[in-house]
């Protein structure tokens, strides 16, 4: 990329979060990643262009650092800080605006800095040339987290049986962020068990929210931008899915013709997920299993007897779901167990607020983080040391838990005999796919007391809502005032 001779016009809209923004080339396979600040903090007193430099070179050290080693060498993109022409930024600014969802516009892009991140466009195959006729597709999942706690510090049974997102559905719900449940749960995605993952995956696909988007040639052709602009269709995702799964045509008419692609779309994925696409290495595969109790979320809609018959398969040891639970799962403590530890090292900091430097708190997220992150001990010695560590493994796991995967597909041409297991076998095609994870931020030290709060609520509100619907109404012993019958139940 030439940043001198920057055109907005060979950029688009491409998508946006809660902290970014981000634009597509019209033609190569690169995104630009912008920041994002609250609409109403004054103009020019934004982050300083150097705040915000340093603010990217952080992801940028903070995936390739920290994350990279925990999730594979081949799933992250680290990307990289570029420096772009302040005009280019506030014309491209000036494009964008109307593409965005009306959910996301309290937050403006950063048109000061001029600072951006540079990745690869992870909806398009990084490293095939695909033809005209049937361009790329790309299904992006984010799974949130996919286990029950198990620290002893959890102080509310439910949190052992229910998962966070299942839970966080009924407060969603009520405050208006989506209209409808979702009947997507992560622990079923996250089973291993090809029966539970197809049930997960068939659940986001009736109700996307912002845990399922499909790509066509880089466009979004299934999921939403938020409530308000949503693409739901499934019949018209046939449509596009077809010449991917069925290029002869045969069969595919008629009624079962979007069961069948559906189903052929979900076994593709459900593949994909549990491939050792991040090594690319082939051999035995070890599985890794997560102990049964902690696999099965009770307000999940899977049949509840075949659960009882064992339907934990565990996941292959180098697939990208075993790769972000593993991260996941470095919260061992849950944030009732940690919110203790991040006040010990608040008041350690209030004390001696020059130790905040040294120790690494907000960066630089250098190689040495990776070691001392993954060797930590397990007994609490009281030391600040021991809270640090476990505070930012907290943060790893939080950001593993909000993170992205995309899974980019493409017609495998007869000619081309890309490695084996970069290739799909389908019913009737063969897709060359690959797989990488994006989002991997660093989540902020000082949410941490927000993420305590807001697992209280979460908790609470699930519990007051299930309790009010389990409660039989109070009989009404007597009907209405002028009428005195007595209302018999019978018992
Ligand atoms: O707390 P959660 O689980 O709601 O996750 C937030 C996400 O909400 P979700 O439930 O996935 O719709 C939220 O996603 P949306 O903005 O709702 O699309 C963000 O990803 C947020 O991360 P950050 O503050 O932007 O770094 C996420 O916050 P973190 O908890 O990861 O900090
Ligand atoms: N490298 C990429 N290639 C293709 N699409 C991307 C890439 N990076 C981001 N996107 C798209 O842009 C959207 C927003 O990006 P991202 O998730 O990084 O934003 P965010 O603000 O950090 O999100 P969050 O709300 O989770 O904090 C993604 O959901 C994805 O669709």
């Amino acid at each position: 990329m030439e940043v001198d001779k920057m055109d907005e016009n060979e950029w688009k809209y491409h998508g946006e979060g809660n902290k970014s923004l981000v634009v597509s080339h019209v033609e190569h396979s690169q995104v630009l990643r912008f920041l994002k600040y609250p609409a109403e903090e004054p103009g020019n007193s934004h982050k300083a262009a150097k705040e915000a430099f340093g603010h990217l070179q952080n992801i940028v050290d903070f995936s390739k650092n920290v994350m990279k080693p925990f999730l594979g060498e081949n799933y992250v993109h680290h990307g990289e800080v570029v420096h772009l022409p302040l005009d280019f930024v506030r014309q491209l600014s000036l494009k964008v605006e109307q593409e965005r969802p009306e959910s996301r516009c309290d937050k403006v892009m950063d048109i000061f800095s001029g600072y951006a991140l540079c990745l690869p466009n992870l909806t398009k195959l990084q490293t095939c040339h695909f033809s005209e006729s049937v361009p790329p597709i790309c299904i992006e999942i984010k799974p949130k987290c996919g286990f029950l706690p198990f620290s002893s510090h959890v102080t509310k049974d439910v949190k052992h049986r229910v998962c966070r997102f299942c839970m966080h559905q009924h407060l969603k719900l009520a405050n208006g962020k989506w209209k409808r449940m979702s009947r997507y749960c992560p622990l079923d995605l996250f089973s291993g068990n090809k029966q539970r993952m197809s049930f997960a995956l068939k659940n986001l696909l009736q109700e996307a929210q912002n845990n399922l988007k499909i790509f066509k040639n880089g466009e979004l052709i299934y999921g939403c931008k938020d409530d308000k602009d949503c693409l739901q269709d499934l019949n018209a995702l046939t449509q596009h899915l077809k010449p991917y799964f069925f290029p002869a045509n045969g069969l595919i008419h008629g009624p079962h013709c979007t069961r069948t692609v559906i189903n052929e779309l979900i076994n593709v994925i459900t593949t994909a997920l549990l491939s050792n696409s991040g090594t690319c290495r082939t051999g035995e595969i070890r599985k890794v299993h997560i102990s049964e109790g902690r696999a099965h979320c009770d307000a999940s809609h899977f049949h509840r007897d075949i659960l009882r018959k064992g339907s934990h398969s565990g996941l292959p040891k180098d697939c990208v779901l075993s790769k972000i639970l593993q991260a996941q799962m470095l919260d061992n403590v849950d944030i009732e167990g940690l919110h203790p530890l991040y006040n010990r090292v608040e008041q350690y900091l209030g004390e001696f607020p020059k130790e905040r430097i040294k120790l690494q708190i907000d960066g630089p997220y250098n190689e040495n983080c990776f070691e001392k992150l993954r060797n930590s001990q397990s007994e609490d010695d009281g030391t600040v040391d021991y809270a640090v560590r476990k505070v930012q493994q907290y943060r790893v796991a939080m950001t593993a838990k909000d993170c992205s995967i995309m899974i980019a597909l493409s017609p495998c041409p007869d000619d081309e005999l890309p490695e084996p297991n970069l290739v799909i076998q389908t019913s009737k095609s063969r897709l060359i796919y690959s797989v990488s994870i994006l989002d991997l931020d660093p989540k902020p030290y000082e949410n941490i007391p927000h993420q305590y709060k807001l697992d209280g609520q979460i908790v609470n509100f699930y519990l007051k809502s299930t309790q009010a619907k389990q409660d039989p109404p109070t009989p009404n012993l007597f009907m209405d005032s002028e009428d005195c019958t007595l209302v018999l139940h019978s018992v």
